[in-house]
């Protein structure tokens, strides 16, 4: 989307046509800061340390991986080693998985000589397709925003949102935040509460950040505080992204999401889960106790980072020297708790129903037992 009027992709080839440009999230809101992929080894650690991210993103950076790995060595090993060494990076969000199925599947018939090639032109695919299923959702959601707004005539429309499961999770556009864009960009007013989303704060650096480039208003709020405005009749819908959906409609998403869900069932406020068909695992219906939860590392919880006072990003501590910490990434949200599934194709109830009925080649698939 746009930053300062231009406009931006998260990721894409660069101009030498072999490495992949990618914007560094680590460093959002305060530096602006383009790098280069140049290698198999580059992508993975891009994924490990966040500097991409966003279950979509993590996907199309993956594939990309693979087609530097190809260019390097398109034999055999190097292709294992590839989708191994990607495949190990981060556990939750399904789009990783499924892009390196689906490279692994155009890749693997072919001879070593013609994969570079074909291994670019479909992360390339991927990327695309990508862009279009989140403007989609946007359209979709959009629709959704609309019918709600229409029922508080003369005030802008609440929405509450959490991490970032915007354009920066994606490749253009996002998933929560597409219908946000549709919104702004058909004249509906909307503003957004940004929960912070500790212990990342991907909410206060990454969605403050792309809402307020782009000209949306926001308001920046701590996690703790999304019931209580709920309560108050603050929130008229709650829009959160997801890294993993299973066929029955339970979604995996950043830690505290289920929180969100809880709290909005409690007010009666509707609670939308936004994600592309890459993020629907068909395999698995048991969210708690199928879907992979990511721990990271104890520091990102005692510390915290920033920009001190002559704009130098420092780390601080905020926890006891001894002080232990856990640190699970994600959390599992029961569909029973979601209102609906908004996809490139529709809005489905959270269900395996409702989601077979948006993609009836999956449930075919699923009886064939693929
Ligand atoms: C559109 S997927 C966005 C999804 O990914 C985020 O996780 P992370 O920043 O750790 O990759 C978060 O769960 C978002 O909702």
């Amino acid at each position: 989307m746009r930053i300062a009027g231009r406009h931006y992709r998260t990721i894409a080839l660069a101009a030498d046509g072999c490495s992949v440009e990618i914007i560094d999230q680590t460093l959002l809101p305060f530096t602006f800061k383009l790098r280069r992929l140049q290698s198999l080894e580059d992508a993975a650690q891009a994924i490990c340390e966040m500097t991409v991210r966003g279950a979509p993103l993590i996907g199309v950076t993956a594939a990309y991986g693979v087609a530097l790995a190809m260019r390097t060595d398109p034999g055999n090993a190097s292709l294992r080693r590839a989708m191994t060494t990607l495949g190990a990076t981060r556990p939750t969000a399904v789009n990783l998985h499924w892009a390196l199925a689906r490279m692994s599947e155009t890749l693997q018939p072919l001879a070593p000589g013609a994969r570079a090639a074909q291994a670019y032109a479909e992360a390339w695919a991927i990327a695309e397709e990508d862009v279009r299923c989140c403007e989609m959702i946007g359209r979709h959601g959009l629709k959704l925003l609309q019918a709600l707004a229409a029922r508080s005539p003369g005030r802008r429309l609440n929405v509450l949102t959490h991490c970032n499961a915007g354009w920066l999770a994606c490749v253009d556009w996002g998933t929560a935040l597409a219908p946000i864009y549709a919104a702004h960009e058909d004249g509906l007013p909307v503003h957004v509460y940004v929960d912070e989303t500790r212990p990342r704060n991907q909410g206060a650096a990454l969605t403050a950040f792309e809402l307020g480039a782009h000209g949306i208003p926001y308001t920046l709020i701590v996690d703790n505080a999304g019931g209580h405005l709920m309560q108050q009749g603050q929130i008229d819908v709650c829009l959160v992204g997801s890294d993993r959906a299973t066929a029955g409609g339970d979604i995996a998403n950043k830690i505290g999401t289920y929180l969100k869900a809880l709290a909005a069932r409690d007010n009666d406020v509707p609670f939308y889960v936004a994600l592309p068909f890459s993020s629907i695992d068909w395999s698995i219906n048991d969210g708690l106790a199928q879907i992979p939860i990511e721990n990271r590392p104890a520091r990102e919880v005692t510390h915290l980072a920033g920009l001190d006072e002559r704009g130098r990003r420092i780390e601080v501590r905020i926890a006891p020297t001894d002080a232990t910490a856990a640190n699970p990434a994600f959390d599992v949200t029961p569909a029973r708790l979601i209102t609906g599934i908004i996809t490139e194709r529709g809005v489905a109830a959270a269900d395996y129903a409702g989601l077979a009925a948006l993609y009836p080649e999956r449930s075919e698939a699923r009886r064939a037992g693929a």
